[in-house]
């Protein structure tokens, strides 16, 4: 089952009721239209479940959309529902809403739904099955978590640690998590923890968001000895924002560059996953730990909130662009095992934890997932040939008509290939039946049989998505730069010092460089320049990366100017007989900027813009060859690279090998360091798991409570030089 993504286009603000509108829902409402930025006359189509157009109500988006989450919900499956968008699309509008009854957005509505359910189910049962919801709320602020449910002057500069769970999953440690038995209650939770919530006037929207916000929504069935969670949750994400165009204070900007940077790193998550490469960079950012697309099984919506008009036109490409990549991870429909408690008198250990679906809450989850190598090519669906995955209207040989892609003849062929043990449904929207419930003819078997059944189907069904990946995945890198880019990672990952987001900037960078994406790298790059900024070196590669990103700019130019032809652009959609003509308005100032259209980057389809426009070179070396793109085995300038963030890293390798011993979180490693008994181990492992993950020098380990500079010196010299 993919994820579904669905398109809902605002209506005109009253400040823009003078602007064109350049963005429409055509073909019974699954296709959004937007015109070529470089020839308006040519139209471009992306396809997806549903698109909601100005007069889709709040109504309309919870009834077709959420609510029939709500069933899957209640059978024990998670259900993940996020509004992506730039700032001022109506993501927050769509998720939280107004006030009024009929301005309520999907997150009242939802819970509205989870109450009346659950009353249903304890009255269908004569309440042998009772209904608990309980609810945690929390925001990601400039790349920490910070409950909402705290007013921020009680918060800690640090937020709260992330850590994985016994399943893999990141959860927030020490978050709290409120019962609310009824929707007042959660009304009345839900308003006060949004007050604590960041949101500032920006100049694209008065009241912007200015974190990521994640309200988690915990439905737990009893009935009798048998437990069962399962969990909503919704994510208001804060919206990219191009800040030439906000004004932005300096605070602001912080607040945009982490906002930018962490919608960045979903979108190469996305990029990742659709290009089935073995490395997801879910780990450099918490928001895209947290969000895990494509990991969480259950079910998971995505509204893509657009803006109507042209000084949106860009951004709004690159939103589209980012669903559509989007709507073909795929999400594993499988409902969290319910638990037994122990009947004990006394000895009812779980009762009332809010940590116990940590235990074993999704076991046939293998690590496998965690790769999440399992997306495979759908059919024989053409690449694109330019940075948009254009759907055209014409009938083409090579392509999957249109007219097919959501009907339910297409949804069952896809299902046939994507997935084994998927079903073809004609239920509702097109959403796919459950795949993991045992069948009639296993109604006699015993619980025990049933699960090892279902293990062994799905274990059966990933072996076989991962050996197709797997074949297909080893062209984009090699294997060589690969390990160091995972090397560099591992050594990045977990420092929470301002230096280490600085080298988060700098591992990203090379990412891109590495794969060609200089234009991405160099922003980077610049993000990566005010944490080191006496360094030379770092500023002498940012020269040259500028100088080889315009010279293949005039290369490029150059080409196209001899053969006097305009590159190749998708294949146009359709010509509108009678197209309003669009206004050269005060939005022209800023598209100028971007007069090259989206082929002015093919590597660069993110959110992220750089805040320095990239002046195109004069030409003078016209006919000099266009360099390939993507590099495969590591160049000296990598090695540089590497070189730069060692300097940066500073640390012996007996520090380093003790740092990586004790951030393995694992006592029966810890305990053979030299001082150290088990439990010791113990007690630094408790510390880390509170401190969220690592400790990045011998300072900060001997800080840990019972360790000490002289076990510190112990635990070193110990160790083999
Ligand atoms: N469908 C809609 N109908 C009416 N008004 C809307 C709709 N969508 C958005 N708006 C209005 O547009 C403005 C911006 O919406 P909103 O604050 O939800 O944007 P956002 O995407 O959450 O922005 P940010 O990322 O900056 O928080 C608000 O005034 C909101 O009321």
């Amino acid at each position: 089952m993919s994820v579904r993504v669905v398109a809902r286009i605002r209506p005109l603000l009253k400040n823009e009721l003078d602007k064109d509108k350049i963005v429409e829902a055509a073909d019974n409402k699954t296709v959004v239209r937007i015109p070529n930025p470089k020839n308006e006359a040519e139209l471009y189509s992306f396809q997806f479940s549903s698109v909601y157009d100005e007069a889709a109500t709040q109504q309309d988006m919870f009834e077709n959309e959420v609510s029939p989450t709500v069933k899957h919900l209640f059978k024990g499956c998670d259900v993940t529902l996020f509004a992506y968008g730039v700032t001022g699309t109506g993501k927050t509008h769509t998720m939280r809403g107004g006030k009024s009854l009929a301005d309520r957005g999907v997150i009242p509505r939802l819970l509205s739904s989870i109450y009346r359910r659950a009353r249903k189910v304890e009255k269908d049962t004569a309440n042998a099955t009772q209904v608990e919801v309980a609810m945690s709320y929390y925001e990601i602020y400039n790349d920490r978590v910070f409950d909402l449910f705290e007013p921020p002057e009680k918060r800690t500069p640090a937020g709260l640690p992330i850590r994985d769970n016994q399943s893999g999953k990141a959860v927030v440690v020490g978050l709290t998590e409120r019962p609310c038995t009824t929707l007042k209650e959660f009304e009345q939770l839900y308003d006060q923890a949004n007050l604590n919530r960041s949101t500032s006037a920006t100049k694209l929207n008065a009241h912007s968001s200015r974190s990521h916000a994640v309200l988690c929504v915990k439905v737990t069935q009893t009935t009798g000895e048998e437990v069962q969670f399962s969990t909503a949750s919704a994510i208001d994400l804060a919206g990219s924002e191009d800040n030439r165009r906000t004004d932005n204070n300096k605070e602001r900007l912080v607040e945009s560059a982490s906002i930018n940077k962490s919608l960045f790193v979903l979108a190469s998550c996305v990029e990742a996953i659709s290009k089935k490469q073995s490395r997801i960079p879910y780990r450099e950012s918490k928001m895209t730990r947290i969000l895990a697309l494509g990991q969480n099984n259950g079910h998971c919506v995505m509204i893509l909130n657009l803006a109507p008009v042209r000084s949106y036109h860009l951004d709004t490409l690159s939103s589209l662009n980012f669903a559509n990549r989007t709507k073909k991870i795929e999400v594993n429909e499988i409902e969290n095992q319910p638990f037994f408690r122990d009947p004990l008198p006394g000895k009812n250990k779980l009762e009332g934890k809010p940590d116990a679906p940590a235990m074993n809450r999704q076991p046939l989850r293998p690590k496998l997932l965690s790769q999440n190598s399992h997306l495979k090519e759908v059919g024989n669906v053409p690449k694109p040939a330019k940075q948009f995955s254009v759907y055209s209207d014409k009938p083409k040989t090579t392509q999957k008509p249109t007219s097919l892609a959501n009907t339910a003849q297409s949804r069952a062929l896809t299902s046939q290939i994507k997935s084994p043990k998927r079903i073809a449904s004609n239920e509702g929207l097109g959403r796919p039946t459950k795949a993991s419930k045992p069948n009639a003819a296993e109604a006699g078997m015993s619980k025990d049989a049933i699960e090892a059944l279902i293990e062994r189907k799905v274990t059966e069904a990933l072996a076989g998505r991962v050996d197709q990946s797997t074949v297909s995945s080893g062209d984009v890198i090699s294997d060589e730069v690969q390990k160091r880019l995972d090397a560099l990672e591992k050594r990045v990952e977990g420092q929470e010092t301002e230096r280490a987001e600085g080298l988060q900037y700098l591992l990203m960078a090379k990412q891109h460089q590495v794969r060609g994406e200089d234009v991405s790298a160099l922003k980077m790059y610049q993000l990566a320049l005010p944490f080191f900024s006496d360094n030379q070196k770092l500023v002498r590669k940012m020269a040259a990366l500028q100088e080889k990103i315009n010279v293949k700019k005039a290369e490029k130019h150059a080409a196209a100017e001899i053969q006097d032809e305009p590159e190749p652009e998708p294949v146009p959609v359709e010509k509108p007989a009678v197209r309003r003509k669009l206004k050269t308005d005060e939005d022209d100032d800023y598209h100028e900027e971007h007069d090259d259209g989206p082929n002015h980057d093919d590597e660069d389809s993110f959110i992220y813009r750089p805040r320095t426009k990239i002046r195109r070179p004069q030409l003078n070396n016209r006919m000099a060859p266009i360099q390939p793109a993507v590099k495969h085995s590591p160049t000296p300038e990598e090695d540089s690279e590497d070189e730069l963030a060692n300097s940066l890293l500073n640390q012996t390798p007996r520090t380093k090998q003790l740092l990586d011993i004790i951030n393995t979180k694992d006592v029966s490693k810890i305990k053979l360091l030299k001082g150290v008994g088990a439990k010791k181990a113990e007690a630094i492992v408790n510390c880390l798991c509170d401190l969220d993950d690592s400790v990045t020098s011998l300072g900060q380990l001997g800080k840990l409570k019972g360790v000490g500079v002289k076990t510190v010196e112990n635990m070193r010299t110990g160790l083999q030089a």
